[in-house]
């Protein structure tokens, strides 16, 4: 029996699916932080919700299991992505992240498994140390503004390499990426891109209606065809001149191939920059900022690393299993602060019922990640950063970063997230075996305490804070800056 709207009975004891307690008061919504208000919604209409928002429904998940149950077991429901005006306006209707279930998905994601799953990430040990290798160097002379480049430098180069190869000009693609992500940031909020699908004719209002969203939007599109476009022309200039390193674009051509396929080739390059260079470079700012605040969990763990590797020697991702501190430090940041607190939504292809509740077809599913990273059910005292949770009592890990519901769930879980974890772990322990970063002192001497503070947006990441960092360990440092030099 195909169920419809009429079957839905608000009544308990009669027969058909009950609606899903309902929550629609956007008076309400702390817009800035909208995970917020679905948390506290949470807590009163129990761990999946319905909100209504011009005309769309959004359900509301705050609890791994049900993610689990609908994303994963039921995924064939639950793979599309809602398809909205905005991000069509911003030309960003290209990235993988924003395309429906389909062949053309399926094209990007069976090519993103290509060169970033478990066994081909590891693969990339070299590029992730020497990398980790030029972020602590350059750390070293990091201040509160530039600590977000430096990390973004660091995620964002690690991605291009893997992708287009060695490209001559990084520094302004990424300074256009950077740009062309603070748009999505800004204008592109789920509630915004709710009501223009909802009423196209907002699009038909004069250009300075919305602050100047038109207009951002406008350069948006201008900017991502500039990103699409010049670094794959490079790396295809290099393939042909015989000078390109091995890439997912010089893989691609050396298949058969036509127009139709650079394009979505062009579209899938820019989609992994896109999509990991802001998260990744989110936690690395969120890592060091909980390391300062933590100074006994980072001792703790480079004392860990000292012990594994030898005091004078640099980790390497081969040292990965004997050093499950790390990762259990890893796995803590991704939940004290998930990146993506609301995650991407995803979007129902069919009715379906749940525990006896309806759920429409085509409505917005969000998985509120804010939610299940507090739930202190799971994890008790859950403000409280403490890696030890993630650890058992004889020390062993008791879940892998790529399982951690930071990256999503069922079919359209992050295909970056090996990637993304070891450029993490390459990141991370290679700044604790070099650096130790500590609370900056102001002009009298005096510490200069922070209150962690994060930014909104689609991706968050810390506000900038004061820090300072103290070389531990001189040979190491001497050792990174010799091979440095000799590249
Ligand atoms: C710590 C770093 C990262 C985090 C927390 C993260 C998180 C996420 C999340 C939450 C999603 C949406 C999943 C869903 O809809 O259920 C996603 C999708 C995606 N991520 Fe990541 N990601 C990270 C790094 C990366 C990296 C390094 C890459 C590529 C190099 C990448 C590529 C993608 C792509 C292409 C998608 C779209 C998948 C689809 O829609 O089918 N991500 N990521």
């Amino acid at each position: 029996l195909r169920l419809t709207r009429r079957h839905v009975s608000p009544f308990p004891l009669l027969p058909g699916p009950r609606p899903l307690p309902f929550f629609g008061n956007a008076l309400q919504l702390d817009t800035k932080r909208p995970w917020l208000t679905y948390t506290a919604w949470g807590k009163t209409y129990g761990k999946i919700f319905r909100s209504r928002i011009f005309g769309i429904d959004m359900i509301f998940i705050n609890s791994e299991t049900i993610a689990q149950e609908l994303l994963e077991k039921r995924s064939a429901n639950y793979s599309t992505r809602p398809v909205l005006r905005t991000n069509e306006l911003a030309g960003i209707s290209f990235n993988t992240v924003m395309l429906p279930y389909g062949e053309t998905l399926r094209r990007h994601r069976r090519m993103f498994h290509q060169v970033l799953r478990a066994e081909v990430s590891i693969s990339y040990h070299e590029i992730y140390s020497r990398h980790a290798n030029e972020l602590v160097i350059h750390l070293l002379g990091a201040t509160r503004d530039s600590l977000q480049h430096h990390t973004e430098a660091y995620s964002g180069s690690l991605i291009m390499t893997v992708t287009y190869g060695h490209l001559a000009n990084q520094g302004s693609l990424s300074s256009r990426a950077h740009e062309t992500l603070d748009i999505i940031t800004h204008i592109l909020s789920p509630e915004k891109a709710v009501m223009f699908t909802a009423f196209p004719f907002l699009e038909k209002l004069p250009f300075w209606c919305f602050g100047g969203a038109f207009a951002l939007m406008g350069r948006c599109r201008e900017l991502c065809q500039q990103l699409l476009n010049e670094p794959f022309n490079e790396a295809k200039a290099q393939i042909a001149d015989g000078t390109a390193s091995r890439s997912l674009v010089a893989d691609f051509f050396s298949q058969a191939h036509d127009d139709t396929d650079e394009d979505i080739m062009k579209a899938i390059a820019l989609s992994g920059y896109m999509a990991g260079m802001e998260t990744t470079a989110s936690i690395l700012q969120a890592f060091l900022l909980a390391m300062m605040l933590h100074p006994d969990i980072q001792s703790r763990a480079r004392a860990d690393i000292d012990q594994v590797v030898g005091h004078d020697s640099m980790p390497c991702l081969d040292d990965r299993a004997s050093l499950p501190y790390l990762d259990a430090i890893l796995l803590e940041v991704l939940r004290w602060h998930p990146p993506a607190p609301l995650g991407a939504a995803h979007e129902t292809s069919n009715d379906d019922v749940y525990d006896g509740y309806f759920i429409p077809k085509g409505a917005m599913v969000m998985v509120n990640q804010w939610a299940l990273s507090r739930d202190e059910d799971i994890f008790p005292d859950a403000s409280r950063f403490d890696p030890s949770r993630h650890l058992t009592v004889d020390g062993k890990l008791k879940s892998t970063i790529v399982n951690h519901f930071a990256f999503g769930h069922g079919r359209r879980i992050c295909p970056g997230r090996w990637f993304a974890g070891n450029g993490l772990w390459s990141a991370t322990a290679a700044i604790l075996a070099v650096l130790r970063i500590d609370h900056a002192k102001d002009s009298n001497g005096d510490r200069i305490e922070v209150k962690p503070e994060f930014t909104t947006g689609i991706v968050t990441h810390p506000e900038p804070f004061h820090f300072s960092f103290e070389v531990v360990n001189t040979t190491r440092e001497a050792h990174i800056r010799a091979m440095m030099n000799s590249k």
